[in-house]
């Protein structure tokens, strides 16, 4: 059974595949400090937040079983990312729920903007019938300048189009031919701000974004411009936005997010009677709040249920064509990391990966985690995963040395994992799928072998001379131990050989004992894939 903690106000309707599975228990518990969190957080599996709650890293270490973190929405600057990667927490995101929402709202702040709306109403409703305070400017024909093109700043300004203003977008990623395609003219960011009588931010904030739009832009802006904020607090300096205010260069500013959120009651943006703000509205409407949790909650199954899984923003994102391609070497990868690091009996100092075949033609990072994972396990168990594997062999200065050939000495496919023991060991497997057969382990060190990658292995290396095979069976049968199957492999008649039995249980220590106290044995291991 697994666990799920809801922490902040999600859709019901959205996490209701999570309430309704049989494998899952849902707790709703929202409004929790970092401490309560902590106190709790060791009996969960998976974590579900929007944007109040902040996923810490000492939250993070309190979460012995926490598999993953799902965050209901996009921007994920409330979850400490790095401290999930070490710990080999996978965050999702839910990207592209929110998005229409959110443009629709950057479009209703830019219209209130130029009308006035909220001072409007607000005087209206007070009593006071003021029509000559308010007067507005028209979108038709006005440059709108949008930094960052992704998916919500492209959905403005389709919809910018629409009401005839000429576009000027920004991203380090459009293409000239996207450009062409959405009718956006490409510009630089100066471009953009001596240019643009509205202008909206729709990155994320980095430490690249982090006031992108201070005082020196500000200073070169058209006066009378008009600036919106929808994506994060912080893209655009409010300090220095109040200034441009106050000198008459910008006539208004929409505020959806803030640089410290809640603002402080004396924040000057809320007293401002040119600047309008909502409280983080952006993704607040019914149909987007159900989209993120139904797909943040569909994502939480898949990786609770050790399924294929997407939106992954702590690991780089993966085509579905190559992901396609890859996931059928998954588990062989696994097994044959997982093989080669039982076989190693010194510490690793250097781990190879030898792609060959179909496998040359595709970016196999993501099969290289799982190998990697396989390696590491070993050792540290549960600790490593797909999504720290690479981190923790980085940290822990393991060479990791790919490599990729078309060419597989007759199989259509071929993942070598060799490692580097410290005083010069070197065990080395290799494996393949089979059309048909599925996975097969094809290569132990110099021998070539057919052997299935699961269960129980015991692994032999012994000199190739009459009566061992025999010796080796009446042992194992002495000692209760069932063979499966057997192979041999030798390079020359009487030379080193090595003999690999899949048997039907834990082989312990005393029955390896025995086997090289047999004549003409010189090694055996046990090897146990799952
Ligand atoms: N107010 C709200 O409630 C909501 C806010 N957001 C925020 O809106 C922002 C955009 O969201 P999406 O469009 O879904 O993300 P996205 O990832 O599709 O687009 C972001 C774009 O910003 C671009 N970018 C990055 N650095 C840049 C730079 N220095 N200059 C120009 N462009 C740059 C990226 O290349 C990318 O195309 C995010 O920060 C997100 O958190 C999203 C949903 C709701
Ligand atoms: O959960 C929310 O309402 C915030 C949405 C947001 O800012 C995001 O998705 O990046």
């Amino acid at each position: 059974m697994f666990k799920v903690l809801v922490s902040d106000p999600i859709s019901d309707l959205g996490i209701q595949q999570l309430v309704d599975a049989q494998d899952i228990i849902v707790d709703k518990q929202t409004g929790l400090s970092e401490d309560e969190l902590v106190g709790i957080i060791g009996d969960y599996d998976a974590l579900l937040v929007r944007s109040q709650t902040t996923v810490t890293k000492k939250i993070m270490e309190a979460a012995t079983k926490l598999k993953v973190v799902g965050r209901a929405g996009v921007g994920v600057d409330n979850i400490d990312l790095n401290a999930a990667t070490e710990r080999g927490i996978i965050v999702i995101n839910a990207p592209d729920g929110n998005t229409i929402t959110t443009c629709e709202h950057t479009f209703a702040m830019m219209m209130a903007l130029a009308r006035h709306i909220p001072q409007a109403y607000a005087k209206t409703i007070s009593g006071t019938w003021d029509r000559k305070s308010f007067l507005g400017v028209e979108l038709r024909n006005k440059t709108l300048g949008v930094l960052g093109m992704g998916r919500i700043g492209s959905e403005v300004a389709k919809r910018a189009k629409a009401f005839g203003m000429e576009i000027l977008g920004y991203d380090p990623f459009l293409t000239q031919e996207r450009a062409d395609k959405m009718g956006v003219t490409l510009a630089s960011v100066d471009e953009i701000i001596r240019n643009a009588d509205f202008m909206t931010v729709h990155t994320p904030l980095t430490p690249e974004t982090k006031h992108m739009i201070s005082t020196a832009q500000f200073q070169v802006m058209k006066k009378g411009m008009r600036i919106i904020n929808c994506a994060r607090g912080g893209v655009i300096d409010e300090t220095a936005l109040i200034t441009a205010v106050n000198d008459g260069i910008v006539a208004g500013a929409a505020f959806d997010v803030f640089e410290s959120e809640p603002p402080q009651a004396d924040h000057p943006f809320l007293s401002h009677p040119q600047i309008i703000v909502t409280p983080h509205l952006g993704a607040s409407t019914i149909e987007a709040q159900e989209n993120v949790a139904i797909d943040v909650s569909e994502q939480v199954l898949h990786i609770l249920r050790d399924e294929p899984f997407k939106n992954a923003v702590n690991m780089p994102p993966v085509a579905a064509s190559v992901m396609n391609k890859l996931q059928p070497y998954f588990s062989l990868g696994e097994k044959l990391g997982s093989f080669a690091a039982q076989m190693a009996t010194q510490a690793i100092q250097e781990i190879r990966i030898d792609y060959a075949g179909d496998l040359s033609e595709v970016d196999t990072q993501p099969l290289t985690r799982y190998i990697l994972k396989g390696i590491l396990a070993r050792h540290m168990g549960d600790e490593a995963n797909i999504v720290n594997s690479m981190h923790l062999a980085k940290v822990r200065d393991l060479n990791v040395i790919i490599t990729s050939a078309p060419s597989t000495k007759g199989f259509t496919n071929l993942i070598t994992v060799s490692l580097k023991g410290q005083n010069g060991e070197e065990p080395r497997v290799a494996g393949t799928l089979l059309a048909g057969y599925g996975e097969r382990i094809v290569r132990i060190n110099d021998y070539s072998v057919d052997v299935l990658p699961s269960g129980h292995q015991i692994l032999i290396s012994h000199t190739d001379k009459p009566g061992i095979i025999g010796n080796v069976g009446s042992l194992l049968g002495q000692k209760d131990v069932n063979i499966a199957s057997m192979q041999v492999g030798r390079k020359q008649e009487g030379g080193e050989a090595i003999m690999i039995l899949t048997v039907d249980k834990d082989v312990n220590k005393d029955v390896l004992s025995a086997l090289v106290e047999l004549p003409n044995l010189n090694k055996a291991q046990e090897v146990v894939l799952v």
